[in-house]
């Protein structure tokens, strides 16, 4: 990665959720979800809409407390430790990131240092190094005095990421970073995201593109109905039963003749 590395790069177990569960007022939505995620690894979560994989993600972010259960994010409880402490460990990519239509690219980038920035939010050399290496990690150095409000849905989606990586995070947290992409840029996305991983940050996107989550994840975790119900290698993950099973639907399973990676295509059409 030509992006900012992070200074002391951890090793083991930077995410760990025990038995956990949340509802939304009565309506459950996880119950009882185990899991444990690496550093240098990158993890697809997966699962039909519904399945709680958002939520996973917002309990491992912090946003929101388990009912239930525990949840450790690089030795913090998220929910609990102060937001500036969850910050410089972890960033997330939401769905639909908020966004200052009017800022620049760089500057929007830039709101990544929040964390790590004094009271006074001047930018240092490291902040603005960390800035100028996520722009270029993410292909937006030709952007950088671009308004957002003048990108298009998939530079917008480069930019959050930037703004993620220019934050140096321990754990990467990406929900669906490839909606709204075009082929090209789903696979660029995922790049970025192996990059990442390989640089030795944790690296948890929730996908729903199976081939693509296949291609490039290292563990596949699948929820349904707010339950764990498979996780290992891709190759382990996705049987063709599990697809039926989960996702309630028919498919060829085959393998990639080039990669390897486990193939599934819908035997059905709508
Ligand atoms: N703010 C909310 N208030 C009430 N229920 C919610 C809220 N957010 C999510 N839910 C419910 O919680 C369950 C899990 O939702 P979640 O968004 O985590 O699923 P998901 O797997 O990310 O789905 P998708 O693939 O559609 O994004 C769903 O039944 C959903 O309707």
């Amino acid at each position: 990665m030509t992006g900012p590395a992070p200074l002391e790069l951890p090793t083991g177990t930077l995410v760990e959720v025990k038995d956990a569960s949340f509802s939304y007022g009565a309506r459950p939505a996880l119950e009882g979800v185990s899991f444990a995620a690496q550093a240098g690894e990158l993890i697809g979560l997966l699962g039909p809409n519904g399945a709680g994989k958002s939520t996973l993600v917002r309990l491992v972010a912090g946003l929101a407390a388990p009912s239930r259960g525990s949840v450790r994010l690089c030795g913090l409880d998220p929910a609990t430790a102060p937001r500036r402490a969850v910050a410089r460990v972890a960033a997330l990519v939401p769905q639909e990131p908020r966004a200052g239509w009017a800022f620049t690219v760089r500057e929007s980038v830039m709101m990544g240092r929040a964390p790590r920035q004094g009271l006074l939010g001047l930018p240092s050399r490291l902040d603005l190094g960390a800035v100028e290496g996520a722009l270029q990690a993410c292909d937006l150095a030709a952007l950088a005095d671009r308004r957002l409000d003048a990108l298009s849905g998939g530079e917008r989606r480069r930019v959050f990421f930037a703004r993620a990586l220019a934050q140096e995070p321990r754990v990467l947290l990406l929900d669906e970073p490839t909606a709204f992409l075009d082929l090209a840029h789903q696979v660029a996305a995922m790049r970025m995201a192996e990059v990442a991983a390989r640089a030795g940050l944790c690296v948890i996107a929730v996908l729903h593109d199976l081939n693509l989550a296949a291609a490039s994840c290292d563990r596949l975790v699948v929820l349904s109905r707010g339950r764990v119900v498979a996780e290992g290698p891709p190759a382990a993950v996705l049987t063709a039963e599990r697809v039926r099973e989960v996702w309630g639907l028919p498919v060829w399973r085959g393998v990639h003749g080039e990669t390897g990676a486990p193939v599934v295509l819908p035997t059905v059409t709508a």
